[in-house]
């Protein structure tokens, strides 16, 4: 009803604001758009579920999340992918996981501090009521 749907606005809001922030952030520029296979193009080989900070917030208009959980799971694709098809120790690879790892650190900054652990629990109880 009207108080859910207040709820998840307010959702969507804080999501969005936390991509668009990381989508700012010139580290994470790589993370922005989805790899480009042409460029690419085993990219697909290795990873099964790519995720992108753009991918994200589409996710988002399309109200694919009801709670933060859900969220952060497809947020860590994209700092995961990064790490399994970077592996290696030639300066790229490392330059790519350094980021990948800021990138995880970040969003878990983020959540920490940002984000009210009774508004996520209020949000898992419409999930489950779903
Ligand atoms: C993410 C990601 N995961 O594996 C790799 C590799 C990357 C990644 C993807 C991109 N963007 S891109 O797929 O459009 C592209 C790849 C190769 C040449 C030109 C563009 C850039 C970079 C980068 O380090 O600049 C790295």
């Amino acid at each position: 009803e009207e108080q859910e749907e207040d709820v998840l606005r307010e959702l969507r809001l804080f999501l969005r604001n936390v991509t668009e922030r990381l989508a700012l952030d010139r580290r994470f520029k790589a993370f922005t758009k989805p790899v480009d296979i042409e460029e690419v193009p085993d990219y697909l080989m290795v990873v099964k579920r790519p995720m992108d900070l753009s991918t994200l917030l589409t996710n988002i208009d399309e109200q694919k999340y009801v709670t933060v959980g859900e969220f952060v799971s497809d947020a860590d694709l994209v700092w995961q992918n990064a790490l399994e098809y970077n592996p290696d120790s030639d300066p790229m690879d490392r330059h790519i996981r350094h980021r990948a790892c800021a990138l995880k650190d970040t969003v878990r900054a983020i959540i920490r501090d940002e984000l009210d652990e009774d508004f996520e629990r209020v949000c898992e109880d419409i999930k489950e009521s779903r």
